[in-house]
C-alpha cells in the first residue's frame, strides 16, 4: 500500500466518527442527557449542549455512513457485519468521548460552548479509535496522521458551521 493511499484509507476508516461528531450540530436539541441535573460541585453534569437527540442522531448517522461505505468498498471491511460493528463503535465512541469531554469541562467550571483546546479536537477521536480497536484498527502511522490532521478538520468544520449559522461560536 502506497503512502498516500494509506492516508486516504485512514480518512475512510474514521469517517463515521467524523459524521457522528458533526451531526448533533444539525440534529441536536431537546432533552439534555443529564436531565438538567447537577454534580456534587453544584454545576451541571454535562450541560445543555449534550442532548439525547444529538447523541442518538449522531450514532445513527455515523452507523448509516458505515453501511454506505461497505457497499462502496466491501473489501476494506470484509463483511457487512464488520462494517456495521466498526461504524457503530466509531460513532458511539466519538459521542461518548465528546460527552466525557463535557463532563470534564463542567468540572473545570467552563460554561457550555467554551473552548477546551485539545479536548474538543481530539477527545472524540481517541475515544472512537479505542472503542473500534477490537474490530479493526489502523497502523501507527495512520493513527498519528489522524491525530495531527483532525484538529484542523475539526476547526475547519466548526468555522464552516459557524459561517452557515448552524453554530453560534466558530469552535
Ligand atoms: C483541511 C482544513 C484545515 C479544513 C477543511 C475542513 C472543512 C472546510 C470542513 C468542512 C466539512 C463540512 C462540510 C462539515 C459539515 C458541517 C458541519 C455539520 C459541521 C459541524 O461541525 C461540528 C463539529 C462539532 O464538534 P464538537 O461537538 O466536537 O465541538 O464537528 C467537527 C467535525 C468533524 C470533526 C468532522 C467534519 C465532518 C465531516 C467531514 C463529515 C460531514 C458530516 C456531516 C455533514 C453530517 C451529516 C449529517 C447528517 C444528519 C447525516
Ligand atoms: N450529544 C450532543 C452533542 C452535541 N449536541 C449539539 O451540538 C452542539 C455543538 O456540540 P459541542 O460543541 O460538542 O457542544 P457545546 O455546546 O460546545 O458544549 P460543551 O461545552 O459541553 O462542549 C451543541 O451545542 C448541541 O446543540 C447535542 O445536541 N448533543
Ligand atoms: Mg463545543
Amino acid at each position: 500500500m502506497g503512502f498516500v493511499s494509506s492516508l486516504l484509507w485512514a480518512f475512510w476508516y474514521i469517517l463515521p466518527a467524523y459524521v457522528a461528531n458533526a451531526s448533533p450540530v444539525l440534529v441536536g436539541g431537546g432533552r439534555p442527557i443529564d436531565g438538567g441535573r447537577h454534580w456534587r460541585d453544584g454545576r451541571r453534569v454535562f450541560g445543555d449542549g449534550k442532548t439525547w437527540r444529538g447523541f442518538i442522531g449522531g450514532v445513527s448517522a455515523g452507523t448509516l455512513v458505515g453501511v454506505i461505505q461497505y457497499f462502496i468498498t466491501p473489501g476494506f471491511y470484509g463483511t457487512l457485519k464488520t462494517a456495521l460493528m466498526l461504524a457503530f463503535l466509531l460513532s458511539f465512541g466519538a459521542l461518548l468521548g465528546d460527552l466525557v469531554g463535557s463532563f470534564f469541562k463542567r468540572r473545570a467550571n467552563l460554561p457550555r460552548g467554551a473552548p477546551a483546546i485539545g479536548l474538543d479536537q481530539l477527545g472524540f477521536l481517541i475515544s472512537a479509535l479505542a472503542l473500534a480497536y477490537p474490530v479493526k484498527t489502523l497502523d501507527s502511522g495512520q493513527i498519528i496522521f489522524l491525530l495531527v490532521v483532525s484538529p484542523f478538520i475539526h476547526w475547519g468544520a466548526n468555522y464552516f458551521a459557524y459561517r452557515m449559522g448552524w453554530k453560534s461560536v466558530p469552535w
